[in-house]
């Protein structure tokens, strides 16, 4: 059974614009899913629906089995903990007056009473936020510090220390490596595919760019104004049956 079925998920705009159109796909355990397309096609409202930060207008998502379009927000506080998200732009996903550690306690202080942790222990506050940095390879240090006094690089890592923090089946990666240069963004792709390894996390990894999807992806998505146009195994990228989108994104790969 997939982790995760998205079933002609649709969302629209006020202004009457289609961002998402009947968009269906799977997650399988254990995958990265690449999404791949470019500014505006509609990659962060499917992304946005799906944590239920947005509503729909019609579809299903079916976590684990579970439809959850609909659960209300009491309801739906079991399933929020199995999916979580990295943003673009760690410093907006920061509280800039919060100490490290304290952001990273935060998701264990909110999900602690269904929490049945198998990867880290929690014995206490400093020894969980130590494990971690740890696996994000941040040094311990860092928990005193405020987000302004880290690098980008290191306060993406500290939002990928505190969405895995709580052991979620599921990671939706929006656009996590646009905002940094080019050595870091190397470094935290290789480190997100240590940690889907090593925590047995699921990825929905979401990006414009299209060589970034290809390394990390078993599969890929491609998005074209709301649409999904394309879907195929990552070893049949350069097959000449891709769509001609598909192929314009590779001619710029
Ligand atoms: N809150 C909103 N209100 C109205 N329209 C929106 C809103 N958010 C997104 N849109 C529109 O929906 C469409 C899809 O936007 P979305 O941000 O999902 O695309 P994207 O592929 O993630 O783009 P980018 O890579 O630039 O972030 C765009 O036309 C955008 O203008």
């Amino acid at each position: 059974m997939s982790l995760l079925v998205v079933d002609r998920l649709t969302k629209s705009y006020r202004e009457g614009k289609t961002a998402v159109n009947a968009l269906s796909f799977h997650l399988n355990q254990g995958e990265c899913l690449g999404l791949v397309g470019e500014s505006g096609c509609g990659k962060s409202t499917l992304a946005r629906c799906l944590l239920r930060i947005e509503a729909i207008d019609s579809g299903s998502i079916i976590l684990n089995g579970q439809p959850i379009e609909h659960l209300n927000e009491r309801k739906l506080k079991p399933y929020r903990r199995h999916m979580q998200m990295v943003f673009q732009n760690p410093s907006a996903a920061l509280n800039a007056k919060l100490k490290i550690k304290d952001s990273l306690i935060d998701p264990y202080e909110q999900f602690h009473h269904q929490l049945k942790l198998k990867h880290f222990v929690f014995t206490s506050k400093a020894a969980y936020i130590k494990q971690l940095l740890e696996a994000v390879e941040l040094p311990e240090a860092l928990a005193d510090r405020y987000p302004h006094e880290l690098s980008g690089g290191q306060r993406q890592r500290v939002t990928i220390a505190r969405a895995i923090s709580i052991e979620p089946k599921i990671l939706v990666l929006d656009e996590p490596t646009a905002s940094l240069d080019v050595i870091s963004q190397g470094a935290v792709l290789k480190l997100l595919t240590s940690l889907r390894t090593h925590l047995n996390l699921s990825y929905l990894f979401i990006s414009h760019d299209l060589a970034a999807v290809h390394q990390m992806s078993q599969r890929i998505l491609v998005m074209k104004e709301g649409w999904l146009v394309d879907q195929f195994n990552r070893d049949h990228l350069f097959h000449e049956n891709r769509h001609p989108y598909t192929q314009e994104l590779i001619s710029i790969f």
